[in-house]
């Protein structure tokens, strides 16, 4: 089904019942060097999901893969049972897709200018301001510095704001680079309620975490990355009560491996 939104929009509609993100044996290459072997990941509708890894095994290459930063060079993405693999990054946003990655915001503009600048992507005047006045109401920090310019906002205040922003979008999939990077615990803990609060809405969320602890205290299920290979995947849960595995797994050992 096709819907129209505006002038320039054609967005089809997800298929009922499909994983909200599905990656199919994706291969990936910077040049001659290959950094993605087959890897597969799924995250179902309304489900949390965490990538877990050591540095430098791939994670971000393939959130660019699924963001359509980057071409696979095999493999399919799948956003809402409907392959996305040769679409835009621009048209995988309209059919739902939110990337928050660091804390990018435009400096020079007010907290609130950078809300509704997401939400004039819309074309739709009535519905950008609702959802903007929604997401400064979920963040009262936000809300108070609403017309202080995004440069000023403390690292956490931004990274409210990237997620701010995404409620401006409510995403179908949101996914999610390294959230906790060097922010202090109390407001990390104010970051993964405000998730909660998204996914509740019905966002499904896929996080690429560096904080094991902070990545399994959120999520539903969790893969594994190594050398640009899933090795592992696991419910939360039990990672979170076999710490040594999932050590090993950090440390690139291969405990565990995927069947
Ligand atoms: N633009 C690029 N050109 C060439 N090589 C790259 C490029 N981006 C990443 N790489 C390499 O690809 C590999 C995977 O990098 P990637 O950033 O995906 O890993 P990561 O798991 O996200 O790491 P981290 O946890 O440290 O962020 C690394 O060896 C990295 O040096």
């Amino acid at each position: 089904m096709l819907l129209s939104r505006g002038r320039e929009r054609v967005v089809t509609a997800p298929v009922a019942g499909a994983p909200a993100l599905e990656v199919s044996g994706v291969q990936c290459s910077y040049g001659q060097v290959q950094v993605l072997f087959d890897a597969s990941l799924r995250v179902d509708q309304g489900e949390m999901v965490a990538l877990l890894g050591p540095n430098g095994v791939g994670k971000s290459t393939l959130l660019k893969v699924i963001g359509g930063l980057l071409a696979p060079d095999a493999g399919t993405v799948a956003l809402g049972g409907l392959d996305v693999t040769r679409w835009s990054t621009r048209e995988r946003i309209e059919h739902g897709l939110c990337q928050v990655v660091g804390q990018s915001t435009f400096g020079s503009l007010s907290v609130e200018e950078n809300l509704r600048m997401h939400a004039y992507g819309a074309q739709d005047r009535e519905w950008a301001r609702e959802a903007v006045d929604a997401a400064l109401a979920v963040f009262p920090r936000l809300e108070a510095r609403s017309a202080q310019p995004a440069s000023t906002l403390s690292g956490g205040e931004r990274q409210m704001l990237a997620l701010a922003k995404s409620i401006v979008q409510s995403p179908r999939l949101l996914v999610i680079d390294e959230f906790s990077l060097g922010l202090a615990p109390v407001v990390v803990g104010g970051l993964l309620d405000l998730v909660r609060r998204l996914n509740e809405r019905g966002a499904a969320v896929l996080v690429v975490e560096q904080s094991v602890n902070v990545a399994l205290s959120l999520v539903d299920r969790a893969y594994v990355m190594e050398k640009g290979r899933i090795v592992a995947e696991d419910a939360a849960a039990a990672l979170h009560a076999d710490p040594e595995r999932v050590h090993a797994l950090m440390l690139g050992g291969h405990v565990g491996e995927r069947p």
